[in-house]
């Protein structure tokens, strides 16, 4: 409601004062300073990914737009969309090499990327006009309300970019790029096929500033190299964004205004242009000591201590219903689960330096079973997982799921395939919300799925009911790490059940969970295995083990020492050597 109120009072502005070009010029740039910010988030808000070359797309929309008029006469304002499409078709091409960067070298490599675009611009001269830059005609409308087109092109161009926003939020695209941002390896892991997000993600965040730069061309008539790929601009989008707060919605929104409010101020009355260099420099030194999460999010901190969400006791506490079981089988073949191997590692390696974590093991886990895989400390279980999984290569060996192979493929094609996996420390995305965290899994690759509606529809409703089925749906919109470690345990088992997997990994489930949460986790895997799932567990908590998995296979140094239902291997005498050392002896087993 207050967004709606403030656009409406920037609607009505310059009809209420129409011939003061000033303040509207300084609003104008700070619509376009807005637009830019909240682009940007969502390739380094939601995404994670910190550009600090962004005004590179500024560039490059007002190059095409002024090129183009250049040489066919037709107005700038008309092909400034043009812009957005140079600016998202060069986000792609870089943007699928840059983004196999991270962390400071993406950071580095996007302001090389602008520096670049200086200087092709400098040099391109047949194309550019070279450091002499373009001079365009001026506005075919009279100078006496100069700006006011060119405010509402901006102002037009801002909603659209934040509802543009606001849309990718709500999708479970936006939940991708957060959990890309949280924790890249566990969103392989639960079918975020990171490239295409990053990639998309990145050229979503262009389009706008580049339809921006081809109106900004007009605005200025002339542009040349060293002011359209200006460091400067990049350094004032992140400053607005980490202002007002990165990652929201608004958050960069109110950023770029304070930003161009005291960018102007200091000019007009700080006594030159470098002053509010200065003082941009202190403000961004005041954020990150001050305010790291910016204005909106502090905020918004502050009120949700005051107002804390209501838990709503909705739980179901039985058996799991109709819809969870259809939820859960979707993947599965309606026919009664048929035996025969799932899952067949065979002669997999892998080496860390000169230590061999699995060596050459073999392992098959049934159909319809719930095999499980102990083993002492260290003796390469998780690792094996990762294996499995994607988490990590292999050295060599072959890993074959659901007479597929498997071995060669990205993570979230696992995913895709139905391998899902929880991990041995709980890796939620703790800052999203319950809710969130279980709907973000993507079943399959397909646009649609990923365009998906995140926030009420199927998705949500499926998450819900999921959330249902650990008891957890009160927790439904908490922030996932204010949950107990228990919880946490839970929750990740319904995220790894919106994959609608055929084989569930579960790295120690059990660990650190209190003896009734545990009941209700070994109920959920049961009823789940009944309606045809399989799993594969790897737990250290043996009574649990022998209760509830059979086969049992023992990993020790790297391969697998022994196989067999739960009460042959509690008598062997090669696993309870390798559990219990060699001084170990058969009437020790009383004491
Ligand atoms: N990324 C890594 N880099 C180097 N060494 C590793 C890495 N991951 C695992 N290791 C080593 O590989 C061996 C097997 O570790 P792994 O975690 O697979 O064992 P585990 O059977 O799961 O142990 P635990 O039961 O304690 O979880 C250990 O010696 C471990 O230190």
């Amino acid at each position: 409601m207050i967004a709606g109120i403030v656009l409406l009072l920037l609607v009505l502005y310059p009809v209420v004062n129409p011939w003061q070009p000033y303040p509207q010029g300084v609003m104008l740039i700070a619509f376009l300073l807005a637009i830019q910010a909240s682009s940007w988030n969502i390739i380094s808000g939601y995404a994670g990914y910190i550009s600090l070359g962004h005004s590179m797309f500024l560039g490059l929309g007002s190059y095409t737009a002024a090129i183009i008029a250049l040489h066919t006469g037709v107005n700038p304002l008309w092909v400034a969309p043009l812009g957005g499409v140079t600016a998202v078709v060069i986000a792609i091409v870089f943007g699928s090499v840059v983004l196999r960067t991270r962390g400071h070298a993406f950071v580095i490599i996007t302001i090389a990327l602008l520096l670049s675009a200086q200087i092709v611009a400098t040099n391109w001269d047949g194309l550019t006009n070279g450091s002499d830059g373009i001079t365009l005609e001026l506005p075919f409308w009279s100078a006496d309300f100069q700006n006011i087109p060119f405010y509402y092109a901006f102002l037009i161009l801002l909603v659209l970019t934040v509802l543009f926003s606001a849309w990718i939020a709500r999708t479970k695209f936006g939940t991708g790029l957060i959990a890309i941002r949280e924790d890249e390896g566990k969103a392989a892991s639960i079918g975020v096929n990171t490239t295409v997000f990053k990639i998309l993600a990145y050229a979503a965040s262009s389009f706008f500033i580049g339809a921006a730069g081809g109106v900004y061309a007009y605005y200025q008539t002339f542009l040349n190299p060293v002011g359209a790929f200006a460091i400067l601009g990049s350094v004032l989008i992140v400053l607005s964004a980490l202002l007002g707060g990165r990652g929201s919605l608004y958050g960069p929104v109110i950023g770029a205004f304070i930003v161009s409010l005291v960018n102007e101020a200091a000019t007009v009355y700080g006594g030159s242009t470098q002053s509010r260099v200065l003082i941009l420099g202190l403000i961004l030194v005041a954020v990150v000591l001050f305010l790291p999460a910016g204005l909106l999010p502090t905020l918004q901190a502050a009120w949700r201590k005051r107002h804390p969400v209501e838990t709503k006791y909705t739980d179901q506490t039985g058996a799991l219903s109709h819809q969870t079981v259809a939820v859960v089988r979707e993947r599965l073949p309606d026919a009664p689960v048929t035996p025969g191997p799932l899952l067949e590692v065979r002669g997999v390696s892998k080496r860390f330096g000169g230590l061999v974590a699995v060596d050459n093991a073999d392992l098959t886990v049934e159909r319809g079973s719930i095999t499980a895989l102990i083993g002492p400390n260290g003796s390469g279980k998780t690792t094996l997982f990762n294996l499995i999984t994607g988490n990590m290569p292999v050295d060599s060996g072959t890993i074959t799921f659901n007479g597929k192979r498997i071995e060669k493929l990205a993570p979230w094609t696992r995913g895709h395939l139905g391998l899902g996996r929880t991990f041995q420390v709980t890796r939620l995305f703790k800052d999203m919300t319950v809710l969130q965290n279980v709907v973000a899994p993507l079943p399959d690759g397909r646009l649609r799925t990923m365009f998906a509606d995140a926030v009420s529809g199927h998705e949500a409703a499926r998450a819900r009911d999921l959330l249902g089925v650990v008891g957890l749906a009160r927790f439904a919109d908490q922030r996932a790490g204010e949950l107990s470690y228990g919880q946490q345990k839970l929750v990740e088992l319904a995220q790894v059940l919106m994959l609608s997997p055929e084989l569930i990994l579960l790295d120690e489930p059990a660990g650190g969970v209190n003896p009734s949460l545990l009941g209700r986790l070994t109920g959920v895997i049961r009823e789940l295995n009944q309606a045809g799932v399989t799993f594969l567990v790897v737990e250290h908590n043996i009574p649990l083990v022998l209760d509830l998995c059979d086969p049992v296979h023992v990993f020790a140094r790297g391969s697998c020492i022994a196989s067999g239902p739960p009460q042959q291997i509690r008598e062997d005498p090669v696993v309870l050597d390798a559990y219990l050392g060699d001084d170990w002896r058969p009437q020790d087993a009383h004491a």
